[in-house]
């Protein structure tokens, strides 16, 4: 199998991502050289997926202070709070993003008296640290995932929780990705996605690249697939989840969890410790994006609904924990109840350094 590409890399000190707004058609790459570069290609789509979000945003900070000349710490500080503060109002769902901004920020208010030479290096080094710790956990994802579906000959997928949404290898995806090293070569089904085609552009342009057998179906098409007994599981990504287990995916995932459960299929989610918020207590809390009319109303530019429609438009929904049969992290796998195998499993050195 070809190795997965890798959607963001730092090269010869510059950002370098993949424009997943131009996938299928051309594999482009962007060079974005300042951090509002890097909100609008988040912004955009251009870098999307919630450890994705995280990485770009690690290194968003990087270019707003490279070149920043501070006369102190102080004044660095200053620069990378109102950089982070900016980079947080990009998109709302994904907890990564949030999560990785803090942590750099963490980073650097423990390093204070180095100098700021040495903070703008910490911060880079930071930066390809999340990177390089997403890809280890996206490994680790893929390994746990395999041992639940190794008897399975096809899954159901939904959104694109794959190498584009993340350092490498993906969440969903990942254990598709590792059973394919091991000589075991799963068939995926995937929804378009509507209305944005993350499955459509995305999920199949990757496992067609990696040679894994995909087959593309509408979002309303899931329910026949499952009827007809050609999924053995369903598994999907996270944005964001919550402390009792619920969790915010793409729009959709709701739909997809109900359908698994009336058609007695397990319904896995996969998502590394960086996607779990547990300053919320229920998914209720959980900030959902919603996005322009325009996305729902024209293809491209050609409109196919009546002009001036009232639309509704959220970019995800929350999926209640009691729909979803196991949650695959890259320290093992959480069964209900969420709220003791979180915290057991996942936060384990946290719950105990308390
Ligand atoms: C490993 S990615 C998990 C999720 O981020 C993914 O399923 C998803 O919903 C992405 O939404 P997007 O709007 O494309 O950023």
């Amino acid at each position: 199998m070809p190795e997965p590409v890798s959607p963001i890399v730092w090269r010869d000190g510059e950002l370098e991502i993949i424009d997943q707004t131009r996938l299928p058609e051309e594999l482009v790459f962007i060079r974005p050289r300042t951090v509002e570069e890097v909100w609008k290609a988040i912004r955009e789509l251009k870098v999307r997926g919630a450890p994705a979000l995280g990485i770009a945003a690690a290194f968003g900070l990087y270019l707003a202070i490279k070149d920043f000349q501070a006369k102190g710490e102080e004044e660095l500080c200053a620069q990378l709070k109102k950089a982070a503060d900016y980079l947080a109002s990009s998109r709302p769902t994904a907890v990564n993003l949030f999560w990785a901004l803090k942590r750099v920020q963490e980073k650097v208010a423990r390093a204070q008296g180095l100098g700021v030479e040495k903070i703008k290096e910490l911060v880079l080094r930071e930066a390809l640290a999340i990177q390089q710790e997403d890809e280890s956990m996206c490994l680790a994802i893929g390994r746990y995932g395999a041992e639940l579906l190794k008897e399975a000959q096809a899954i159901l997928t939904h959104c694109n929780a794959g190498t584009l949404a993340t350092a490498r290898y993906g969440t969903a995806l990942a254990p598709v990705y590792y059973l394919a090293t091991q000589g075991k070569v799963l068939r995926v089904f995937v929804d378009e996605t509507r209305p944005l085609l993350q499955g459509a552009r995305l999920t199949a342009w990757e496992l067609k690249q990696a040679g894994i057998p995909v087959t593309l179906i509408t979002d309303s098409m899931a329910a026949v697939v499952m009827q007809k007994g050609w999924v053995q599981a369903v598994v999907v990504g996270a944005d964001r989840i919550a402390a009792n287990g619920d969790v915010a995916n793409k729009i959709g995932t709701y739909g997809l969890a109900i359908l698994a459960r009336e058609h007695g299929l397990p319904f896995y989610v996969a998502a590394p410790s960086s996607t779990f918020d547990l300053t919320l207590a229920t998914g209720e809390e959980i900030p959902i994006e919603e996005r322009e009319p325009a996305e729902i109303t024209h293809l491209g530019l050609r409109p196919i609904a009546p002009q001036g429609i009232a639309v509704f438009n959220p970019a995800f929904d929350v999926t209640p924990h009691h729909y979803i049969t196991a949650i695959i992290t890259e320290k093992g796998i959480l069964r209900p109840p969420y709220q003791e195998s979180i915290s057991q499993v996942l936060f384990k050195e946290a719950a105990r350094q308390k």
